[in-house]
């Protein structure tokens, strides 16, 4: 066992654990991320975030971005497997950066993903206020179907780097509690999938309850807010650049459907502990 410095933090009450490793020194196993995330053994969190410099680390996605960003967040779900982008994670991530690393919060950030590179920047050039990040072009990729218990409902199919369905409901209580992961179609989602039920709150507004895959239901999803907002704003014919807000159990997250093709998100990103962990 060694030990491995850590940061707790969330947004809107997605939890994560970030691993600092800007040397590349960490390269993490499923079998440690499920021990981080354990809730009774282990400090837990909904997922694991190994923050590492693109030029320290030989996962392709950080090469490829090497000079155009300098960090790269390494995001694990709860069950150790990998996906390609994190909303709510990548905004700790920024608040992260921007209070311990040598990040100037009034300059816009660049951050490589699996998903590609995102562009944070800082409410007012603040370290402490919310974050905004740039998700890039959303893709709409036809309809599906989900199900849960007896029930199934029509979906659409939407990647924000990483796959999504959304479904809209009559009521979020409907589905029952999400304790297992929902049917899909596996030739559609061949790697699994993130789930999001939805109900309209009023003009714009809209509530959601996510089921993520490799961590189960959590208190919200922001890649799952965007690809419900790029749903919803289908539906609604909404006009670019209208401002939706999504309620999730965790909070609400201001998305917003750019004219250029771009979903931006802002919300709130919190620290609240770091410390020394055995893995
Ligand atoms: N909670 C995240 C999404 C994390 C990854 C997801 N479970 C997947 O496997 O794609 C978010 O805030 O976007």
């Amino acid at each position: 066992m060694s030990e491995y410095s850590f940061v707790k933090g969330h947004g809107t009450e997605n939890d994560f654990v970030l691993v600092p490793d800007a040397q590349g020194r960490h390269e993490l196993t499923p079998e440690q991320v499920v021990r981080l995330c354990d809730r009774r053994a282990g400090i837990g969190a909904d997922g694991v975030i190994r923050v590492v410099r693109t030029d320290a680390t030989d996962d392709p996605a950080a090469v490829a971005a090497r000079g155009e960003a300098t960090w790269f967040m390494d995001y694990r779900n709860a069950d150790g497997s990998v996906s390609e982008m994190c909303g709510n994670g990548i905004r700790v991530l920024g608040r992260f950066l921007a209070t311990h690393a040598d990040v100037d919060p009034r300059d816009p950030l660049p951050v490589a993903t699996r998903g590609g590179v995102k562009v944070l920047t800082f409410a007012d050039g603040r370290h402490d206020g919310d974050v905004t990040v740039d998700m890039g072009t959303p893709e709409l990729l036809g309809d599906t179907e989900i199900g849960i218990g007896e029930r199934s409902w029509p979906a659409v199919h939407v990647s924000m780097g990483n796959p999504h369905a959304v479904a809209f409901v009559d009521d979020l209580a409907d589905a029952g509690p999400l304790t297992e992961a929902p049917r899909h179609d596996a030739a559609t989602y061949p790697d699994g999938v993130n789930v999001e039920l939805v109900v309209r709150r009023g003009e714009h507004h809209v509530a959601m309850r996510v089921h993520e895959r490799g961590s189960g239901e959590t208190r919200s999803c922001g890649t799952g807010a965007c690809a419900v907002v790029v749903a919803a704003a289908r539906a609604d014919e909404a006009p670019r650049g209208t401002a939706y807000a999504v309620d999730l159990p965790g909070g609400t997250l201001s998305i917003t459907w750019t004219e250029d093709d771009r979903v931006l998100m802002t919300g709130p990103a919190v620290l609240v502990a770091e410390g020394l962990t055995a893995l």
